[in-house]
């Protein structure tokens, strides 16, 4: 699959929110991070900001949703406009039925997993996802550094998924830019979150193209062998 860029709002600035979703037009997916001051220690924007944003932009929005109790709340991120939705497995009370219903509303369902979270109890879930977000910092804050620790887990999650022959997404979120794309890339992720990498450049959308083509160029050398 092409690499896949998902510029994250989170770095943008709030108070020209559709123009910035705009200054990246061609990038694959908006993200969109939502936080709720419990699951993580830092409070952003909830479903009336998230419709706001899909009437602004033609992107379609991956919304990450950092909050406690998914299962009650992501559902409404589907009908507010996102194209997928991913809930935290660490606050799932039921990942299976969650991402079923994700899917049976219209999005893809996405799970995501912590630094300090493996991935090897959610072998069996894995077909239930379209995507899978490894993160590379711990959740929370934009701008912070790329953990290397977290590159061994997205190889042995790209196995698993390559194990079972499943088409599902591999995303990377945290400390995503020019210097650990391709390191992400080669260990085997296929759609990568940026935020200050991309809102921090002179021109967002020149950036997100030259991401793109450092995964893929990452990828290719890594499949050449
Ligand atoms: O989920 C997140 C933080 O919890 C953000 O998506 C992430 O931090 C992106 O920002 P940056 O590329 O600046 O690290
Ligand atoms: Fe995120």
């Amino acid at each position: 699959m092409p690499a896949q860029i998902s510029p994250s709002i989170l770095a943008a600035d709030f108070a020209r929110l559709a123009d910035e979703a705009r200054a990246v037009d061609g990038a694959d997916w908006l993200h969109v991070d939502v936080m709720d001051n419990h699951f993580v220690p830092n409070l952003t924007l909830g479903t009336p900001v998230v419709e706001a944003l899909s009437r602004a932009t033609g992107t379609p929005l991956d919304c990450h949703l950092m909050i406690e109790d998914p299962d009650r709340w992501a559902p409404q991120y589907v009908e507010a406009g996102a194209g997928s939705v991913t809930f935290h497995v660490e606050a799932a009370a039921a990942p299976v039925r969650l991402a079923r219903e994700i899917r049976a509303k219209g999005a893809r369902a996405s799970m995501a997993l912590k630094p300090g979270t493996p991935v090897e109890p959610y072998e069996d879930l894995l077909p239930e996802l379209d995507m899978l977000l490894v993160m590379t910092v711990e959740p929370g804050f934009g701008g912070q550094a790329f953990l290397d620790i977290m590159l061994p887990k997205i190889r042995r999650t790209r196995q698993l998924i390559d194990k079972h022959g499943l088409e599902m997404w591999l995303q990377v979120d945290g400390g995503v830019s020019a210097d650990t794309v391709e390191r992400c890339a080669e260990a085997g992720a296929d759609v990568f979150v940026a935020g200050s990498a991309v809102y921090g450049a002179d021109d967002p959308a020149a950036a997100v193209r030259a991401l793109r083509t450092q995964a893929e160029e990452a990828a290719r050398r890594t499949s050449a062998g």
